[in-house]
């Protein structure tokens, strides 16, 4: 055991009812294009790092995302926050990998799941000690999930079937988190861009959010992160 875990920074966030802030290292995005130059990556995490995110996520998928566990390793090596690998899972080997390059947990959507390997792909992730979070975007995915009976769901604010092509609102936050139990932990992702974002998905009861387009846009991260954190209070559900 390595002691890093993402879970455990979300049940935090819980307990001091401030909202985690979660870093999308994204090199790339299918609507905005290219967002992150390989030779500022080492800055770009210090200065996430100096920014106080709690933890880490990147999509490993090359074609849309630019991302590679080539380049995940490099995160692995620069930081000890929790990471946690975004990837159109299908094979347990994906999983053995990620556990190599270290990863600390990975996030199985249930649209780009195949739907006949979920459990299995989560059973191996979990034996493997792989924390796992079961992404959502509709309240059918979000009754799938729960049926799964997760610790944490990640609603993401984008379609990623759409390659997140869509503009994304924390609408979808805040349509889906009164219908999540309250023992299990909610992750908000994507169209996140301002501090007001972070507040109404934080007043949802989301316990963490995951921002990657704007901070890899912004001329100053931490700073940026530092603002996204003020006036957020996360409301129980
Ligand atoms: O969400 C997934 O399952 C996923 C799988 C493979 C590649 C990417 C994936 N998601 C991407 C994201 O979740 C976003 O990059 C992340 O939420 C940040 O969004 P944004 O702040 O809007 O750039």
């Amino acid at each position: 055991m390595n002691g890093r875990s993402l879970l455990d920074v979300l049940a935090s966030a819980r307990r001091t009812r401030q909202p985690a802030v979660l870093a999308d290292v994204k090199f790339r995005s299918p609507r905005d294009g290219a967002l992150i130059d390989l030779d500022r990556l080492d800055a770009f995490l210090d200065a996430l790092v100096e920014g106080g995110v709690e933890a880490l996520t990147m999509p490993t998928d090359p074609v849309y995302f630019a991302g590679g566990v080539d380049l995940a390793a490099k995160l692995r090596v620069r930081t000890e926050l929790p990471l946690m690998r975004k990837e159109f899972f299908c094979t347990t080997s994906q999983l053995d990998e990620s556990v190599d390059v270290g990863f600390d947990a990975v996030q199985l959507s249930i649209n780009t799941t195949p739907p006949d390997q979920l459990e299995r792909l989560r059973e191996h992730a979990e034996r493997l000690g792989l924390e796992v979070l079961l992404g959502v975007h509709t309240r059918g995915q979000l009754r799938t999930a729960l049926a799964l009976d997760p610790v944490a769901v990640a609603v993401n604010n984008r379609n990623i079937v759409a390659l997140e092509l869509d503009p994304g609102t924390v609408r979808v936050t805040e349509m889906l988190a009164p219908e999540v139990p309250s023992d299990v932990l909610i992750l908000s992702e994507s169209a996140f861009f301002t501090a007001d974002d972070v507040a109404r998905a934080a007043a949802a009861g989301a316990e963490g959010v995951l921002i990657g387009t704007a901070l890899a846009k912004s001329d100053d991260p931490a700073r940026f992160v530092r603002t996204l954190r003020e006036g957020a209070w996360l409301c129980p559900r």
